[in-house]
């Protein structure tokens, strides 16, 4: 009985002490703090869930907290996600507090294995004391006004013809996988256009494979713990490229690149990079460039050719509107005078680009007179959360539905029936997209990915059928999404999807341009 008494008393302390532990363990919220939801497992429980979770982990925790901004407390740090639209838009006006290019400044070197010199340089600690405007604010003044709309016709421009080249080349009967196809074209396009025809991947081609080898490991290739062990692949694909760009430019080649790419090298020298840590961090450029658009590229084709009431529609509409001499597409005319098709494109971007915007609280912060945010800790505005919320897109936000961007550029919100009709009052929020991100960190590329990716999937819907391979009965559309990894890109396919291209009646001889 004594025995059994002082077990019992020894398993009480022992509770007791193990809830005093994890109470001490758990990270000091203050009460105007967004709502907590403490992971099971003290310091690295959510960090663990997002590593092997990604998204669904996220969008399991908010079902259960059922708030629109809510903190997790991770490590000795936490992070506040955000899944209103409202609030979303409230984070991105508080810039001077809630900051992208801190974020950058760590985040790039990792996503491209710079040393530690090169991160200190883009960290930059003492440019606000100094007075200075750190490295990777000054790097926006480089890289943005090139790509704004009206400037970026010219570049627009190549890349539409690398595209037409390859549409007009494709034979009847060819047999391809869409997916690999899509991708690896997209990407040759845009190697050619912005760093030249001797760019490090036509120089040397299997450096293209390398590239994606790369970016498909890149969240483990982040986490930099050994790499060459836990990352390996990715870790030796980088390399490979390295040597590719190092090469590239100690030939000389990067003068045919496009002129604020060579503004962006002689920035780095001046701030003391050197020539192998450049090349790291044209991999990071390489990947805002190319890995998004190639990848949104297939699926535009994949949803428009997997539906033929769809593939016929935007047929009809790019071959009534969009010609400006025949057998010449006007990208303007894709852009202004085809709302099925720009639908069609930002529908599928809903889907496959659920992309989380990160900002660090540079100090503390109340946001919309109501939450306090400490400094220090990383605000996520969670794209996929937003993206399939039927709150925001109506009944059918799970679904593809290629008329929901047609009345308006945000979105209309669905009817009960799952019909789109135009009205003020199912106009949605314009922070709820956040396929191109927003506010300070609003991609740049997006009219030129627009240009590119719609004239590709034009020309391909104008002169093609897709059929089945020999010996196979179907195609095999729409394969499933890898939803599981981190969405720091565009979402990939699980599979590749092969077709047979058959030229269409009419359309055998007929080569297609575009006119930018
Ligand atoms: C469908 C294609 C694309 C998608 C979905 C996409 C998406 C995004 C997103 C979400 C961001 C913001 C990142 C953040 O908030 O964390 C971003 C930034 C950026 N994008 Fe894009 N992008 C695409 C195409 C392009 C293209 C074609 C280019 C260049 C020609 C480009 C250049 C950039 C650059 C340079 C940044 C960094 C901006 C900064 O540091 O402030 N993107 N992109």
């Amino acid at each position: 009985m004594a025995l059994s008494t002082i077990a019992m008393g020894a398993i009480g302390l022992a509770i007791a002490i193990a809830a005093l532990l994890v109470n001490l363990a758990r990270v000091k919220i203050d009460p105007r703090e967004p709502p907590v939801v403490h992971p099971k497992v003290p310091f690295f429980g959510h960090v663990i869930g997002m590593l092997t979770g990604g998204p669904l982990y996220v969008k399991k925790i908010s079902e259960q907290c059922k708030h629109p901004f809510f903190t997790l407390p991770m490590l000795n740090g936490r992070t506040y996600v955000c899944t209103s639209p409202a609030i979303a838009v409230a984070v991105q006006r508080a810039a001077s507090t809630l900051d992208f290019d801190a974020l950058i400044a760590e985040l790039g070197p990792r996503m491209v294995g710079a040393a530690a010199e090169t991160q200190h340089i883009l960290r930059d600690p003492m440019a606000k004391q100094q007075g200075r405007r750190t490295m990777v604010d000054r790097s926006h003044d480089i890289i943005n006004p090139p790509l704004a709309a009206h400037k970026m016709l010219e570049i627009a421009q190549k890349q539409v013809n690398y595209l037409s080249n390859f549409v007009n080349a494709i034979q009847d009967g060819e047999e391809l996988d869409l997916f690999v196809t899509m991708r690896g074209q997209m990407a040759a396009a845009s190697m050619d256009t912005f760093y030249g025809p001797h760019n490090p991947f036509a120089e040397h081609p299997e450096l293209l494979d390398k590239y994606w080898d790369w970016d498909d490991g890149l969240v483990g290739f982040m986490v930099n713990v050994l790499p060459q062990i836990t990352a390996r692949r990715a870790y030796y694909a980088m390399q490979a490229c390295v040597k590719g760009w190092v090469e590239y430019t100690e030939k000389g080649l990067h003068r045919e690149a496009q002129p604020f790419l060579q503004d962006r090298k002689r920035f780095h020298e001046d701030e003391g990079i050197s020539q192998e840590e450049h090349a790291r961090l044209e991999m990071g450029i390489t990947f805002g460039i190319v890995s998004n658009a190639s990848v949104t590229s297939f699926w535009l084709v994949n949803n428009i050719f997997s539906d033929p009431e769809l593939l016929s529609q935007v047929r009809d509409e790019i071959y009534t509107n969009a010609f400006e001499a025949p057998g010449t597409l006007s990208t303007t005319k894709l852009r202004d005078a085809c709302p099925l098709l720009n639908s069609t494109w930002r529908e599928t971007m809903r889907l496959i680009a659920p992309m989380t915007s990160a900002r660090i609280v540079l100090q503390d912060t109340v946001l919309s007179d109501t939450y306090f945010l400490r400094k220090g800790s990383v605000v996520q505005i969670a794209g996929g959360l937003l993206h399939s919320d039927t709150e925001i897109w109506g009944p059918d936000a799970a679904s593809f539905n290629p008329r929901r961007f047609v009345y308006n550029w945000n979105g209309t919100k669905t009817e009960s029936n799952g019909r789109v009709v135009d009205s003020k009052s199912n106009a949605i929020h314009p922070g709820a997209f956040r396929g191109f991100g927003g506010g300070t960190s609003l991609c740049p590329g997006r009219h030129f990915a627009q240009a590119e990716i719609t004239s590709l999937a034009a020309m391909l819907v104008l002169g093609f059928d897709m059929h089945p391979m020999k010996g196979a009965r179907e195609v095999m559309w729409n394969p499933p999404r890898d939803d599981k990894r981190f969405p720091i890109a565009v979402t990939k396919p699980l599979r590749g999807v092969p077709v047979m291209m058959r030229r269409r009646n009419g359309w055998e001889e007929v080569k297609l341009e575009l006119k930018v």
